[in-house]
């Protein structure tokens, strides 16, 4: 009789790489277990929750099937420190202070804001609460990114408003093509880029069949997307959207030089991604569309010279779920852990 062992992967592969996730009732907690179900290399460690704490995880996310059995934990230290790494999705100012609980050498992503500015003045000016002070960045595609993301312990993952803007902007003042000095952005974002939590402005009554500015000129990515990409000056207008997920960012930058062309953007922008697996520019002709970028860690780009205006248009989309968010967390905890960088991230987004 022909005897067959069989190995299941997660068993073989899993080992010193087990993720526990804290805020893992939320949107974008949710978004990163169904991630880490579905990839090859990771053990899902401890997922605890807040007010859902002690409640089956399929109460609140019923689409993850394989997760089945298991109940959310309290959000303690006890919890957490089992994990190779954790990944926390907290709200702003709770990260920080769980993470300063956490043994030191524990390895951690934080998608909340709490470590991304170095700045202390600038974080004082967006967000309330102390300065908790910078950790390493978690947008690899930046020059140098993934090395020091790949030897860091503490990564600070990237706001989804930022991580579209930034990839659209970032080879536009790197290369010296555009004016760093004069940036001008228009971002739509779907409603779960807001979380979970119940709030009036986000009722479908209130959202469906309407676009609305917010924050209009005192968004909390201006010094991220600064700090980034090195602009000085950046006029940023979010705009909310009737649609669950889903950026897409428009950024206008003035040239350096007069007789800028099309051609010459894009080749700007197909020098600084052609080695990246998640970032596609796009053939002449093609713009973004959040629809083509939702369920995966894609970033869709387009670029071109406005000559009448004299300015550089970027286009870039995302879902804010994905790359701008869970994804990248995956990315990230990937280079972290010495594995794959694409391990369990989809390229390909879900249509129609
Ligand atoms: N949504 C997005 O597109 C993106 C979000 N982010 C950031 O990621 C973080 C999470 O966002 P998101 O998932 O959308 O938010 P949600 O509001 O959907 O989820 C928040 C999570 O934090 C828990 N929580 C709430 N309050 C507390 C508290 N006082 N102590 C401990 N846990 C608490 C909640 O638990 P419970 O539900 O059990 O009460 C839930 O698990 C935020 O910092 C957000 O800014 C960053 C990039 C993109
Ligand atoms: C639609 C919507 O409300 N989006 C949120 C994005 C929050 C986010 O993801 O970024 P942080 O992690 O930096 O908070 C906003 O504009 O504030």
């Amino acid at each position: 009789m022909l005897c067959i062992e069989i190995h299941k992967p997660e068993e073989v592969d899993s080992m010193g790489n087990r993720i526990a996730v804290a805020g893992a009732s939320g949107y974008a907690g949710g978004e990163v277990l169904r991630l880490l179900a579905g990839h090859p290399n990771i053990e899902i460690a401890a997922v605890t929750a807040h007010s859902k704490a002690g409640q089956p995880v399929t109460d609140t996310h019923p689409h993850l099937r394989s997760l089945a059995g298991r109940t959310f934990a309290e959000t303690t230290v006890d919890a957490l420190a089992e994990a190779d790494l954790v990944v926390i999705t907290l709200p702003h100012g709770q990260s920080a202070e769980l993470a300063a609980k956490l043994p030191a050498d524990a390895k951690i992503v934080d998608l909340g804001a709490d470590h991304r500015l170095v700045d202390a003045a600038a974080w004082e000016a967006y967000y309330d609460g102390p300065h908790a002070g910078a950790w390493t960045y978690g947008l690899p595609e930046l020059p140098g990114g993934r090395e020091a993301i790949a030897a860091s312990k503490r990564v600070a993952a990237t706001g989804c408003y930022a991580v579209a803007t930034t990839l659209a902007l970032a080879p536009i003042l790197a290369s010296g093509i555009g004016q760093p000095d004069d940036v001008v952005v228009v971002a739509a974002s779907g409603t779960s880029g807001a979380g979970s939590a119940a709030k009036p402005h986000l009722m479908a009554s209130e959202v469906a069949g309407s676009l609305s500015p917010y924050k209009v000129g005192a968004h909390q990515h201006v010094p991220e997307i600064k700090q980034a990409t090195r602009a000085r000056s950046l006029s940023f207008t979010p705009v909310l959207a009737p649609m669950p997920r889903g950026i897409l960012s428009t950024v206008t930058v003035k040239p350096a030089d007069a007789g800028l062309t099309t051609a010459e953007v894009h080749e700007v922008l197909a020098a600084a991604y052609a080695d990246e697996p998640f970032v596609h520019v796009l053939p002449n002709g093609s713009w973004p569309r959040t629809a083509d970028t939702l369920g995966s860690n894609s970033c869709h780009l387009q670029a071109t010279m406005d000559s009448d205006a004299d300015r550089i248009i970027v286009t870039a989309a995302i879902d804010n779920l994905g790359k701008g968010a869970a994804g990248q967390v995956v990315q990230c905890a990937n280079l972290m852990l010495g594995l794959d960088e694409t391990a369990g991230l989809n390229v390909d987004g879900v249509a129609p």
